[in-house]
């Protein structure tokens, strides 16, 4: 339901504070202080059932951990193995799967015959309704739409297979009365799922209404999941999580089980709703509003959307072309056809306001530029940034988008490896860091992966700003303890928060790492400690 930030593709996290409170950063926060389920369900007639703190609940606590009741290729996937989801696009020769003719990575697939995999029951229906009939593997563009059938498909086997898995899942919302109404996306369902799976294959047991009603199930319900690979997946309980757009709650997914964990990423109050969000959070309302109407049909009216400055981070504000200091904001952001306007303080400007349509004209001008920069073309991305200075407020989504990319490639690519860098360059880093570091602390509050990544990537420039420090001037015993123990304090978040993600991901990777270098900087700490 979520998906992981930065400009493009790629990884994050983000800091402290905030609604995270002052608690202290150890591994015994994560511990359980009750049993049995820590949520209660609820229902109320705008959001239908969600799920609440039973007592509180504090960072990095499990709040669920669950097995998926089904797995398989996203809607908008490439052509992958059946099994374990590898991408095959680049493959010279495809291996075929020898009883139904559709892809596998190779004859020892680990997810051949296995559950959340190419299951038998599966490789004998689409053998018996002779399905690879339609695989044309010399047209890419058609052989990715069948991989669309294949989770609908994995439902559907369930209703004989696993009764009361499917019970589970034909209970989740799927918004049918909605999705009747729109047209494009109804009828995309019928040929690219109803009609393959009813007349293409032959597959009658199965209503249109049922194939339409689990359609909507995966696009209302299902998270998308796994690591370098394009899969998502029904989970029992965490589907219950309502929407917000500063959500309290960060999920990961175990490479192979798929097993999800939900973990709070700030204090979650007794009855407080247990939240995450659906849209992308490193985006202005507009956007996020859209994406959710669209994807999973509710106007979204959290504080957040509300608040024409976003809880002042002017994530989608513009900078007035007409004053000197004059921010635009949206006057009414529940409403998708209101009007911006200068929101200058001091009076001194003439009046400057913006239709909804040029907006966001002008938005997806920008957009389109900003798309077209490679994310490790340093000099571009900050092109960009100068460029735009008095377009767009430095916490503009475009600009954020932009930061977080800068942010993990100085120090990373070739010309730019982090003994590289000048002065100026690391000064750079720190300073992207910190400013980005500040907007995540109210939009993705406490321990979440943006905030996890932002931590390490900034105790970097700071560590070599130091060490040269050292090497040029003589610091007294002071100065070092001070700066080593703002680098020990990113650290030490950074390697709490990044300890939640899988080991083999790249964030996970980071831990380690931040974790080994915070051992090195308490030796270091020692040794300055015994310096008379
Ligand atoms: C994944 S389901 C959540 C479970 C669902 N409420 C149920 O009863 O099955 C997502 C749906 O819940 C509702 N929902 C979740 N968060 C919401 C929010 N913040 N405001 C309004 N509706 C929300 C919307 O109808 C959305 O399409």
């Amino acid at each position: 339901m979520s998906c992981r930030h930065r400009r493009k593709k790629s990884a994050s996290s983000r800091s402290s504070k905030s609604e995270s409170g002052n608690s202290s950063l150890t591994d015994e926060m994560a511990d359980s202080h009750f049993i049995g389920p820590k949520y209660d369900v609820k229902v109320s007639k705008v959001m239908g059932r969600y799920i609440v703190a039973r007592k509180d609940i504090h960072p990095g606590e499990v709040i669920i951990t669950e097995q998926p009741l089904v797995v398989g290729p996203c809607t908008d996937c490439k052509v992958q193995c059946l099994g374990c989801y590898r991408d095959l696009e680049n493959e010279q020769y495809i291996y075929r799967c020898p009883g139904c003719g559709w892809p596998l990575c190779s004859k020892k697939c680990p997810g051949r015959k296995r559950q959340h995999g190419h299951t038998q029951i599966e490789c004998t229906i689409l053998q018996e309704c002779k399905s690879a009939l339609y695989l044309n593997y010399n047209d890419l563009k058609s052989m990715r739409l069948n991989f669309q059938v294949i989770v609908p498909l994995r439902c559907l086997i369930l209703k004989t297979t696993d009764p009361s898995s499917y019970a589970i899942l034909m209970d989740m919302e799927s918004h049918n009365d909605i999705r009747r109404n729109i047209p494009e996306l109804w009828n995309l369902n019928q040929t690219r799922v109803v009609d393959r799976i009813i007349k293409d294959w032959g597959l009658t047991e199965f209503t249109e209404d049922e194939i339409h009603t689990i359609c909507g199930i995966l696009e209302v319900n299902a998270f998308e999941i796994g690591q370098d690979i394009n899969i998502r997946g029904l989970y029992p309980t965490s589907f219950l999580l309502s929407h917000d757009c500063v959500p309290n709650t960060n999920h990961t997914d175990q490479e192979g089980t798929y097993q999800l964990t939900i973990r709070a990423s700030t204090n979650i109050l007794e009855s407080q709703p247990i939240t995450l969000s659906y849209a992308y959070t490193l985006q202005s309302t507009q956007k996020r509003r859209e994406q959710l109407l669209e994807n999973k049909f509710f106007e979204c009216r959290c504080r957040r959307c509300s608040d024409p400055t976003e809880l002042e981070t002017y994530i989608g504000a513009l900078i007035c072309p007409k004053c000197d200091n004059g921010l635009v904001l949206c006057n009414n952001p529940l409403d998708f056809k209101s009007a911006w306007n200068c929101v200058n303080s001091t009076k001194s400007c003439p009046g400057y306001s913006l239709s909804a349509q040029s907006h966001k004209l002008l938005m997806n001008r920008i957009t389109n530029e900003v798309d077209q920069i490679d994310n490790n073309d340093i000099e571009s991305l900050e092109h960009f940034l100068h460029k735009y200075r008095n377009v767009l407020h430095p916490n503009h989504y475009l600009c954020l988008g932009v930061k977080v990319t800068l942010s993990q490639v100085y120090g990373r690519i070739n010309g730019y490896l982090i003994h590289q860098l000048k002065e100026k360059q690391l000064i750079r880093k720190r300073e992207i860091c910190s400013e980005i570091l500040k907007v995540f602390d109210v939009i993705e509050p406490g321990f979440t992966r943006i905030r996890g990544v932002t931590l390490y990537e900034i105790h970097a420039p700071l560590m070599i700003l130091f060490t040269r420090q050292m090497e040029t001037q003589s610091l007294n015993k002071a100065d070092i303890k001070m700066a080593l123990k703002k680098i020990l304090r990113y650290l030490a978040e950074a390697k709490v928060i990044l300890s939640y993600e899988p080991e083999y991901s790249a964030e996970g990777l980071m831990g380690i790492a931040a974790r080994d270098a915070l051992l090195q900087i308490k030796d270091w700490e020692k040794i300055v400690g015994r310096i008379r």
